[in-house]
């Protein structure tokens, strides 16, 4: 299992492949890591495909990194064969080339005006890649640990109709497009390896572009309870330690969002990767009750709907309706909910309620559920950084909603605050460049953020003002935010 040096130039790590006790093999640490330290790089995917809607937005060879290492939105031109896959630049276009567009690109280009869906171009790339010459095929170690891959191909045939039947249908567009030798069988084990061993390709701030395969990476376990944190920087994996990892401790990184009860997350793990968890986390909460309130129930209905159509002024509907249950607010599904109705708002341009929402996330949701540091942390915060400068682009200050109830035993009045949105940005972003916490967030999207920070400083300085001189008002301003934050789950909620 050893990796020659062929390989090992694509990837840092200080890890090495073992047997993990009753789940097959596993990732050991060999050396110590912080919080934030680097566990695993990979520079150079084994596969990395967009999903066919980014097809037309994204660039396929740095994933949108190019955008925002430039702080501009940069339109990607279409790759002058196919038409199909499109380019920040040469060098961009070089990159996904080399990486197995040079052999897909005159099918594509006979199949237009249609385009396979992802798997079946992931699938196809590969089967391509494994039997191209030398020069343009796969590395011979990665290859190796590809077949060694599970691919729990007879779960998924037996246990899961639509999954099988999607990865036949697109494993024999695969075989007759590409004119491969290839047994069918052959590649529908391939269409499964992928399946079940493959990673959401995400921008750095977590929204998913695509699918990602490395076979080193893939031997990683899954901990409800995990130690490690994965992030993309372009076509650059990243697994970050979210928490002290000593050598020879096995590297765990959560396959599914372990915020969600036991039987959600188990659920998935199987329907999606066909095992039965069995971390401590989940021998310990395997008892809890199936009943669940109708209002959970709705909730979890609601986030298995589409969510292009939601609605604001339901999503907080459902947020009351579980306040109203003392469901805390650091629990699923009310996290979700949480996230869908800040998203939701945005997209509604109610950007006065998105900061009040994205507020509540940040100051009492978060710190609940991650430990300083993690990823998603970091993202939340930006996140909120970037709404506050946008509400900040009308006027300086912004009036916020306060809705009336009871907090802490206290019966609250409702009515309207106003805050300076631009300090409150800078404050959350001086927080994040100079808060002395290290962070498990990727190098670029920590640079985007030092720029920001950086450039808002000078704004504000070029203005004459000194943030150190405005502390009380920044002070007020947060008890304010606070305030209306925990008034949309006021009803029963207690302070940390
Ligand atoms: C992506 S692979 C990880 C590497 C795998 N252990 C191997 O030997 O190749 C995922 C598979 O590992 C096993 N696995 C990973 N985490 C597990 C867990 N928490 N509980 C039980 N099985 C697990 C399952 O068989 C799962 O299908």
């Amino acid at each position: 299992m050893a990796l020659t040096a062929t390989s090992q130039r694509f990837f840092d790590s200080n890890t090495s492949p073992g047997i993990a006790s009753r789940i097959g093999r596993g990732l050991f640490a060999t050396a110590d890591f912080g919080i934030g330290g680097d566990v695993l790089h990979i520079e150079r995917p084994f596969l990395a495909v967009l999903e066919t809607d980014r097809l037309d937005d994204t660039c396929a060879g740095c994933f949108g990194a190019t955008s925002s290492e430039q702080g501009e939105s940069i339109k990607p031109l279409p790759c002058s064969g196919c038409q199909v896959t499109k380019y920040c630049n040469k060098t961009c276009q070089a990159q996904d080339w080399n990486l197995g567009h040079r052999l897909e690109c005159p099918i594509f280009k006979k199949l237009k005006p249609r385009i396979l869906p992802i798997n079946a171009r992931a699938v196809l790339r590969i089967i391509l890649r494994m039997s191209a010459p030398p020069r343009f095929a796969f590395d011979p170690d990665e290859l190796n640990l590809f077949d060694q891959l599970e691919s729990h191909m007879d779960e998924i045939r037996t246990t899961n109709a639509p999954v099988w039947e999607r990865i036949t249908l697109s494993s024999m567009a695969v075989k007759r497009y590409s004119g491969t030798e290839m047994e069918l069988e052959e590649i529908l084990k391939i269409s499964a390896k992928l399946d079940v061993n493959s990673f959401s390709l995400t921008t750095a701030a977590y929204d998913r572009v695509g699918v990602y395969l490395h076979p080193y990476a893939a031997i990683m376990n899954h901990d409800c309870n995990y130690n490690a944190i994965v992030g993309f920087d372009g076509p650059e994996m990243y697994v970050k330690a979210i928490r002290p990892i000593k050598k020879d401790d096995q590297i765990f990184i959560s396959y599914v969002d372990a915020t969600n009860r036991f039987s959600v997350r188990n659920k998935e793990l199987l329907q999606r990767f066909y095992f039965t968890c069995r971390c401590n986390k989940c021998l310990y909460e395997e008892g809890e009750p199936l009943e669940l309130p109708g209002a959970v129930v709705d909730a979890y209905a609601l986030l298995e709907s589409d969510s292009a159509s939601y609605e604001g002024d339901q999503l907080m509907g459902t947020i009351t309706n579980l306040t109203d249950l003392s469901w805390s607010i650091s629990e699923q599904p009310l996290v979700a909910i949480v996230d869908e109705y800040i998203a939701t708002l945005l997209s509604e341009n109610e950007i006065a309620s998105a900061l009040s929402a994205a507020a509540l996330r940040y100051l009492h949701i978060d710190p609940d559920l991650y430990p300083e540091g993690h990823s998603l942390r970091v993202v939340h915060a930006w996140a909120l950084a970037n709404i506050a400068l946008h509400a900040s682009e009308s006027r300086p200050r912004t009036v916020l909603k306060v809705y009336g109830g009871i907090i802490d035993g206290s019966m609250y009045q409702g009515g309207e605050v106003s805050v300076n949105t631009k300090f409150i940005a800078y404050s959350v972003l001086n927080t994040l460049v100079l808060g002395g916490n290290e962070s498990c967030v990727v190098p670029g999207l920590k640079e985007t953020i030092r720029r920001a920070y950086a450039q808002l400083d000078e704004e504000l300085r070029a203005q004459g003002t000194h943030l150190r001189e405005e502390m009380d008002r920044v002070s007020g301003d947060w008890a304010k935010l606070d305030r209306v934050a925990l008034s949309i789950v006021g009803k029963h909620v207690k302070r940390r």
